[in-house]
């Protein structure tokens, strides 16, 4: 059953449309402006063309965050400096409406729906009341956080002991994830954006993506939430010996090639659930923004499986984790801001959602030479 939506949703995958994109790229050369002159505001136009498979495309909005909270096995080797229940704990402030991503989202008109991929703290007594809902096709643009609850397991296992989870869950995150982007778009949300919350999870990060991408631990473990050189040292070689781990079970079950078997021994259960919203927006060819180091490790995961996904995404920001900036140049994704956030939630996808709007409404609304009249330049 998963095995047949993870499939059908794959093959719906296509490249961005070329003679969408050709329009768009002809249009930005012939609006009042020197060429090039609006930069990376004409290649997301130009991309969102190509997506939607017409110049111009239609406006990014409304935009919903999905923001997927999960816990994981590995904080147990001291990765982090926060106590796991502060994922649970989080989950009560994103529903009360007073986190970054809150704020974030009520002002720039994006509505957010919480998703339990796996919290280990039992949320009963922190849910408000009335907050649970059965699915995303319910939430509105405008309305309060909603909270759906999508359980593959309680917490990941420690990625440097075993793996994260089995193929079979890996395989009913990356569908969930899938049937949320499809409950938003069937409701009406025209922009997608995923968010993470998960104490540890800049650690499974960095071993999904020094795996996906070959790079060494070194270069892509970070300081997460905030930790001294001793504990980023402690962190690096953690990672370093859950890839040494997964590199053994590899060659003795000969899963090296499978993206999945990757992100169930190394992931966690909110980039299951990452990786299937982004497969499920690309399949419906609504653009992703991508916040942080969690979606772009998921991103590597998505687009080991069907590498047309990255038509669809728009990298919002750069986070300050350096696994971030590997995983967007292996993807050939440009980022739109960088304010140096390391906050994750969706926070820095949910800042760029502004200038996404503006690149799609400069290829609609802006005059030609033709039509304004304005001389273009003699050579
Ligand atoms: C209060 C608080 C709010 C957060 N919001 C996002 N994160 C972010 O930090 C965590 C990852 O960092 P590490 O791997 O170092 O634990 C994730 O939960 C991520 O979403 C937060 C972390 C904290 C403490
Ligand atoms: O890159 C991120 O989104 C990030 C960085 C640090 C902690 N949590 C998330």
């Amino acid at each position: 059953m998963t095995d047949d939506q993870l499939a059908e949703t794959l093959a719906a995958i296509r490249p961005a449309d070329p003679t969408a994109l050709g329009a768009a790229r002809d249009r930005q050369n012939r609006l009042t402006k020197p060429h090039g002159a609006l930069g990376v505001l004409e290649e997301v136009s130009i991309r969102l063309a190509g997506l939607a498979g017409t110049c111009p495309p239609p406006d990014p909005s409304p935009a919903a965050v999905a923001v997927f909270a999960a816990d994981h096995g590995v904080h147990a080797q001291g990765v982090s400096p926060w106590p796991q229940e502060v994922t649970a704990q989080m989950i009560a402030n994103f529903l009360a409406g007073g986190a970054a991503v809150n704020v974030l989202a009520r002002q720039n008109g994006a509505a957010v729906v919480v998703v339990d991929a796996g919290v280990v703290t039992p949320l009963d007594a922190m849910v408000p009341e009335g907050a649970r809902v059965p699915d995303a096709s319910t939430i509105e643009p405008g309305g309060r956080p909603r909270l759906v609850e999508r359980v593959v397991r309680r917490g990941s296992d420690d990625i440097s002991v075993r793996p994260a989870m089995t193929r079979e869950q890996a395989l009913e995150g990356l569908t969930h994830g899938i049937t949320i982007a499809g409950e938003l778009v069937g409701a009406g949300y025209r922009c997608l954006v995923a968010g993470d919350m998960g104490i540890a999870n800049t650690t499974a990060s960095a071993a999904l993506i020094a795996a996906f991408t070959g790079t060494d631990p070194a270069e892509v473990t970070g300081l997460g939430t905030g930790i001294d050189d001793a504990a980023h040292r402690h962190k690096i070689g953690v990672v370093r010996v859950a890839l040494a781990r997964r590199a053994a079970e590899a060659d003795s079950d000969g899963t090296g090639d499978d993206p999945i078997a990757e992100l169930a021994s190394l992931g966690g259960l909110e980039h299951a659930q990452i990786a299937g919203f982004i497969l499920g927006a690309a399949a419906h060819r609504v653009p992703i923004v991508l916040d942080g180091v969690i979606s772009g490790a998921s991103t590597l995961v998505a687009a080991a499986l069907a590498p047309d996904v990255v038509d669809a995404c728009v990298a919002g920001h750069r986070s300050a984790e350096p696994g971030h900036a590997v995983a967007l140049k292996h993807l050939g994704l440009t980022p739109l801001v960088d304010l140096e956030l390391r906050l994750g939630e969706g926070s820095g996808a949910v800042l760029a959602l502004p200038l996404v709007r503006s690149a799609v409404a400069v290829l609609r609304e802006m005059a030609t030479f033709d039509a304004a009249g304005v001389t273009e330049k003699s050579s």
